[in-house]
């Protein structure tokens, strides 16, 4: 995905590509088609068997999980952006390695467009995949590297047919097991599961155990990207469990110190 081999360019903007390894899904269908079945309980309320059977906090220990690349780091953009932000973009992919960053903005298409195209160079300089939040036609249009997009953004299936094999499609999937296998069925090149802590930058009533990453990266080759509240402080537990990216907002474009020893501090977090 947004990656390990990330290799954006300003003439070939969607050439950031996960290394072919990554890209299969789960190892075996028919198990994820087995676990993911639902049933009713005698209210009546229809619910997945990950809600009937939590994990194992101690799951990945009985299994031997293979190696992947280390953990790398996810920028998310602020929800609204200062007129000097592509300095402060510069600034923050210039303190240390960044996989990706994504283009999360809530306001016209007009907007997204417009800073697509002040920060795409940016990231394309550096070798960072650029990512656009929420619509594949706006990462169609600027031609980013890919498309994050939640439970409520559209298929996988859509945004590849319009964006193509190589681009990058991201998946929220909350603190669901059921939706990760979902979106690797569905092609997705990556599943996020979230809010691992709390967040201002987006409310969420999800709070997965870290130990749903040990869980996925047993099970599956796919990338997993973990998010929410993620701090230099908070982020080791969350590697050490196994996520291959840690997605990180208010930590960085809110640190006192600037964006780029943000990022400085997470780089260290990340090699130790
Ligand atoms: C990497 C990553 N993970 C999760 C999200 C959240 O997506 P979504 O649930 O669609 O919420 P919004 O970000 O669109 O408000 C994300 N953007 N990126
Ligand atoms: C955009 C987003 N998605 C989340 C999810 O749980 O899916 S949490 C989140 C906010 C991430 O920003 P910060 O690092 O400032 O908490
Ligand atoms: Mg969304």
């Amino acid at each position: 995905m947004v990656a390990a081999t990330a290799r954006s360019s300003a003439a070939t903007p969607s050439s950031a590509r996960a290394p072919k390894h990554w890209r299969c899904s789960t190892r075996s269908s028919r198990s994820t088609r087995a676990r993911s079945e639902r049933s009713e309980l005698p209210s009546g309320r229809v619910v997945s068997e990950e809600e009937l059977i939590p994990l194992d906090p101690g799951f990945g220990e009985r299994f031997a999980r293979e190696k992947r690349p280390p953990c790398q780091l996810y920028l998310i953009s602020p929800p609204v952006l200062g007129d000097d932000f592509a300095d402060t973009l510069a600034a923050a992919l210039d303190g240390g390695p960044v996989a990706a960053f994504q283009l999360r903005l809530k306001g016209g298409d007009a907007d997204v467009l417009r800073w697509a195209a002040a920060l795409q160079p940016v990231c394309a300089a550096r070798d960072v995949a650029f990512i656009v939040n929420d619509r594949a036609d706006l990462a169609k249009a600027c031609g980013a590297d890919g498309v994050h997009l939640g439970q409520g953004d559209g298929s996988v299936a859509d945004a590849r047919a319009l964006l193509g094999r190589e681009a990058q499609i991201g998946v929220t999937c909350h603190a669901s097991r059921h939706l990760a296998m979902e979106a690797a069925e569905a092609g997705a090149d990556y599943v996020a599961f979230g809010a691992f802590y709390d967040t201002t930058t987006k409310p969420s009533e999800h709070r997965p155990e870290s130990s749903i990453l040990t869980w996925w990266t047993t099970i599956s080759q796919l990338p997993c990207v973990a998010i929410g509240g993620i701090t230099a402080a908070n982020a080791a537990p969350l590697v050490a469990a196994g996520a291959d990216f840690i997605a990180v907002s208010n930590a960085v474009w809110g640190d006192p110190r600037g964006a780029g020893a943000a990022v400085a501090e997470f780089a260290a977090v990340l090699a130790s």
